[in-house]
């Protein structure tokens, strides 16, 4: 079996509140402000940086009561996400990234799956355009090849362009959404909410957005779903069918970086497990990424 890589973007995060608290010196001391470079590694490094400081982030806030410490940490870690440049610098690294690690975005794959699912409408004579809601937007026109037959709304909490909408996924409005479009795209997005209940949510509320028997796109690091102590690819299945997402299709490979997968909403869901606290499946050295419903 492939040994795979626990250091992957989003997902390196072990240190309990506890440790958090007595850490003398900050996680991530060495926090590279010089990374222009447009090496793999480098944007990779950064990504790990921001996301583990996120993750911290969302610990410390979600504490009941801050004492001094806590505040001192907290400011720590805001002007160590600064330093390394905040999302913007973030979403620089990230769009890097992409190119190096995937040979363009992932919309390509998304695009195979989308033609396959919708022969009619992105072959067939003139069919009204299928909305595609494309949360995490690096880019404006990543589906631009596809316009004669669907209309994307690229949206991202940080906008890198006048045509990506600025907006949290996580607030949009429910009922203004509710059944509103054919396809979701969440890309590498899931894996940057650092709590594994927001995650959850964020499931949920790409299912509500959804027509009856529309699409979701997922992307994950692969790391996310074969190395970590909470999940598997079967476990992943079984949750997202628990919120009513049907596996159409999944395309990752061993050693690979990412792991694609396209889901069909179903109005009854499927499994009725819980999914509503950690279980730990695997043991050993791996990651702590988790979803919670
Ligand atoms: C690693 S980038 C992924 C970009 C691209 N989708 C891809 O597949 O490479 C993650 C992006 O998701 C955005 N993002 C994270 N959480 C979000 C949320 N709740 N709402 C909107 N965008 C979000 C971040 O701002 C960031 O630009």
């Amino acid at each position: 079996m492939t040994v795979l890589n626990s250091s992957a973007p989003g997902v390196h995060v072990r240190a309990s509140m506890g440790k958090t608290r007595k850490r003398k010196t900050p996680l991530t001391a060495s926090v590279n402000t010089s990374t222009s470079s447009s090496k793999p590694e480098s944007s990779r490094k950064v990504i790990r940086q921001y996301h583990v400081l996120l993750k911290q982030q969302a610990q410390l806030e979600a504490l009941p009561k801050r004492d001094a410490k806590t505040t001192q940490t907290l400011e720590d870690i805001k002007r160590q996400l600064d330093e390394l440049g905040g999302l913007e610098f973030y979403q620089r690294m990230s769009a890097i990234g992409q190119g190096h690690d995937r040979g363009g975005g992932s919309e390509k794959v998304a695009i195979s799956f989308l033609k396959e699912a919708y022969r009619d409408n992105s072959e067939g004579p003139s069919k009204p355009l299928l909305n595609l809601l494309e949360v995490g937007a690096l880019k404006p026109d990543n589906y631009d090849s596809c316009r004669s037959w669907m209309k994307t709304t690229p949206l991202d909490l940080h906008s890198r362009h006048p045509s990506i909408l600025e907006q949290d996924f996580l607030l949009m409005d429910e009922a203004e959404n509710q059944e509103k479009w054919d396809v979701v795209s969440l890309s590498l997005v899931l894996n940057f909410v650092s709590d594994a209940k927001d995650r959850g949510r964020m499931l949920r509320l790409a299912w509500n957005f959804l027509v009856p028997g529309g699409h979701l796109f997922l992307v994950l690091p692969l790391p996310c779903v074969v190395n970590s102590r909470y999940l598997t690819c079967e476990r992943l299945t079984a949750l997202m069918e628990a919120v009513g997402f049907f596996q159409i299709k999944e395309r990752w490979k061993p050693g690979g970086k990412m792991i694609y997968s396209f889901y069909q909403k179903r109005m009854t869901p499927g499994f009725s497990e819980p999914f509503t606290k950690k279980t730990v499946l695997l043991q050993g050295d791996r990651n702590n990424f988790c979803i919670l419903l």
